[in-house]
């Protein structure tokens, strides 16, 4: 079995696309997230993506990853999955995420944490 590393491109079920530069030797990685959906008129930049995986042997490894929408929102988003080495040799990653807004006041603190999943494929 493939060992588990994130490094290259994966697009998602919205039609995101994250490119994950090379993974280092304790599993942490950066790389770059180019949302294909936002709630805020700014127009959509790259973001930074900071990660860490596990180093697992058996290609189906957890991971965790965190998406800092530095120039459009004011807002983070973190994800946490496991990819999964289909029978077909095609992998994917299954995640959930939540996803912060800045609100500003703490009266609103209450509303400003959405979650969701996505599913990730390797781009074509
Ligand atoms: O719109 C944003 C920034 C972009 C978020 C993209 C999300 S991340 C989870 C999901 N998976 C993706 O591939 N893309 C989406 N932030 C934002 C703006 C406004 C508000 N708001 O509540 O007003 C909340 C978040």
């Amino acid at each position: 079995i493939k060992p588990c590393n994130l490094t290259g491109w994966w697009e998602n079920d919205l039609g995101s696309k994250m490119q994950v530069f090379e993974v280092g030797k304790d599993g942490t990685f950066s790389g770059q997230y180019h949302t294909a959906v936002s709630s805020t008129k700014k127009p959509i930049q790259p973001s930074p993506v900071t990660g860490s995986q596990h180093l697992d042997e058996d290609g189906q490894c957890t991971f965790g990853f965190t998406v800092n929408w530095k120039k459009f929102s004011d807002s983070t988003a973190v994800f946490v999955g496991q990819c999964f080495n289909g029978d077909d040799g095609k992998e994917v990653l299954h995640t959930s995420w939540l996803l912060r807004e800045k609100v500003d006041s703490e009266l609103d603190d209450w509303k400003a944490t959405r979650t969701g999943h996505n599913t990730f494929t390797r781009a074509g």
